[in-house]
């Protein structure tokens, strides 16, 4: 099997689109590869096995090589995948290579914390404005941006050319602050608030509820404490690892 040269457009693989229609389980899989292949190109590596690489990233490695194999990535025979190439055609399919501009709205507790975070940067993002309607927190600076009022979101969003809008307000205010960022032309919003929201179709939501991932982990505790009472029951081996959110 062949593997796409060095060189080539990531993206445009043999026989496979520029920009292939992917599965929403395999996207959601991806950064987890990438950064599995991140630690691996940090420890030197420049080759990784399909079950090395599936091992790494928590997933299992049939399943692996069906994800890449959309991107026309294949590995080859006895070598595996070259690490720098595969970073690469992840890092073009996941659109990273254009750093595209985040802002965050609400800056509570949740809000602190993930303006504090430093981790946006290096995952191929910029947080470029933070947004709250409390006066008082106007003016404060987190992470060298100060937090401007969400009056000035229409704005910052044309200046900045802002992609993406995070929320961590509370639940009632998220409709109002979505609203609000797809009258700037924000197009991709990741709510934390525990609630549906209400968009139009060319803009995509993507939910972090903490509460669900413990609701679900608290099923699988159900159902091996029951499989565990049944005479002689056995317990299934261990799952793939889920990313929180996918
Ligand atoms: N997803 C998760 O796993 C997770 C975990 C914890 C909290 N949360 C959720 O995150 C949200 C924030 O939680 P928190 O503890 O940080 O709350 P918080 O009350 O500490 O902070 C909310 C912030 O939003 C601001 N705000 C309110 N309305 C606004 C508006 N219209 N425009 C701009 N800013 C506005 C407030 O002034 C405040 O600073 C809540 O919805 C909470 O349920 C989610």
């Amino acid at each position: 099997m062949s593997q796409q040269r060095h060189g080539s457009t990531p993206g445009e693989a043999d026989g496979v689109p520029a920009f292939p229609d992917l599965p929403e389980a395999t996207i959601a899989r991806l950064p987890e590869y990438l950064r599995a292949l991140h630690h691996l190109a940090e420890a030197g590596a420049e080759t990784v096995s399909s079950e090395g690489l599936a091992a790494a990233a928590g997933v299992n490695s049939a399943k692996l090589r069906k994800d890449l194999s959309h991107l026309g990535s294949y590995g080859t025979r006895g070598v595996g995948y070259d690490v720098a190439l595969l970073v690469d055609q992840i890092e073009y399919i996941l659109g990273l290579d254009e750093n595209r501009a985040v802002c965050l709205v609400g800056v509570g507790n949740l809000g602190h914390a993930l303006a504090g975070y430093a981790g946006f940067a290096s995952r191929g993002f910029r947080v470029v404005a933070l947004f709250d309607a409390d006066r008082k927190k106007v003016g404060e600076v987190i992470n060298g941006l100060s937090v401007r009022h969400i009056d000035d979101l229409a704005q910052v969003a044309a200046e900045e050319s802002i992609a993406i809008g995070v929320i961590a307000t509370p639940p009632a205010s998220a409709q109002v602050v979505a609203d609000g960022l797809v009258a700037a032309g924000v197009t991709s919003i990741l709510n934390f608030a525990p609630c549906v929201l209400s968009v139009p179709p060319n803009v995509d939501v993507r939910k972090v509820d903490l509460a669900i991932e413990l609701q679900i982990l608290s099923f699988h505790e159900h159902r091996k404490a029951s499989l565990t009472a049944l005479p002689g029951g056995v317990v299934d081996g261990a799952g793939d690892q889920e990313a929180v959110g996918s």
